[in-house]
């Protein structure tokens, strides 16, 4: 559905992306995490069709989308913070998404304007941050299209909105599998809704892997220094911190695993599951940890 390959991308010949390389075949809800500065967004504008590569090239349902009505009818992209016409209302704006998608499914974006209480007489421009992040989210979900990329669709919406938000999704998608592919910072969130998961870092490629994969890795391991450093040793440690004078507690590149488990017991450690948020932090982290 979308093949992105060995693609380049330099803003005044400062490189943003990097021989990047994935594929997403099924029409599966996939996640893409990074930090700031990442690259994901000139990601989602190139598989948009806003911004052509510099190098290699980018298809959307086998077609390159850089000035090519024939691919980008395949896309919606809700952007974060859409520039909307600032004379625009709530309903202008639904009717401009259905004049640009032809998948356009009325019943879901009527439906989900009652679900978020938008006002359809209320000009865009004087939305709440949370109302637009809505509004924008309707669009991209009613257009039905093949591919739709969300950028930060939850930007500004309290916890019971988000929440709103996921159960829509995970339903509209169940009903109508396409791909769906979600720019987030909130991945504790979404990862329960996504199959995959894209890891951007520093213009590269980091990870890309169904996010099952992700929430095996990371483990806390705690208990007495001595302890803890002989189970660790030649591990990748991410994080640490000292528990007291005597004890430690260090999160590793490691998988949450009967081995890692039975090791853990075996030298009197406690053992978690990192929290995938940290995880990837920790694994997007420049400074070496030295325990
Ligand atoms: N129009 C532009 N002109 C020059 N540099 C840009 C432009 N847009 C983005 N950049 C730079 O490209 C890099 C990647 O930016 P991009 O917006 O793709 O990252 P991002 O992962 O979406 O970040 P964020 O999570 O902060 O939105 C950053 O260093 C950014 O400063």
């Amino acid at each position: 559905m979308i093949d992105v390959n060995e693609v380049t991308y330099s803003y005044d010949n400062f490189p943003v992306l990097e021989k990047v390389s994935f594929e997403e075949k099924e029409p599966v809800i996939a996640g893409l995490w990074g930090r700031n500065g990442a690259g994901k967004t000139t990601l989602m504008r190139l598989l948009a069709g806003h911004q052509r590569p510099h190098g290699g090239t980018v298809q959307v349902m086998g077609l390159a989308p850089y000035g090519n009505p024939a691919a980008v009818r395949h896309v919606c992209y809700m952007q974060e913070d859409h520039p909307f016409s600032t004379i625009w209302t709530v309903q202008d704006a639904l009717r401009f998404g259905q004049y640009f998608n032809a998948n356009w499914d009325q019943v879901t974006a009527d439906r989900l304007v009652e679900t978020f209480r938008l006002d359809r007489k209320k000009k865009v421009s004087k939305l709440s941050k949370g109302m637009k992040s809505a509004l924008q989210f309707i669009i991209g979900l009613s257009s039905h299209s093949d591919i739709t990329i969300l950028d930060e669709p939850t930007n500004g919406l309290d916890a019971g909105m988000r929440r709103k938000l996921y159960e829509a999704l995970r339903e509209s998608h169940e009903e109508s599998p396409r791909l769906i592919l979600i720019s987030t910072h909130h991945i504790e969130e979404v990862q329960t809704l996504c199959e995959s998961l894209i890891v951007m870092h520093k213009g590269k490629l980091l990870h890309h892997q169904p996010i099952d994969e992700f929430r095996e890795q990371g483990i806390w391991l705690a208990g007495e220094r001595n302890a803890v450093t002989s189970v660790i040793d030649g591990h990748n440690v991410l994080e640490q911190s000292a528990l007291g004078s005597k004890k430690i507690r260090v999160m590793l590149d490691a998988p949450y695993s009967k081995q890692w488990k039975e090791q853990a017991q075996a030298y009197g450690l406690s053992i978690e599951k990192a929290d995938l948020q940290n995880y990837l932090l920790n694994i997007t982290e420049d400074a070496e940890v030295n325990v």
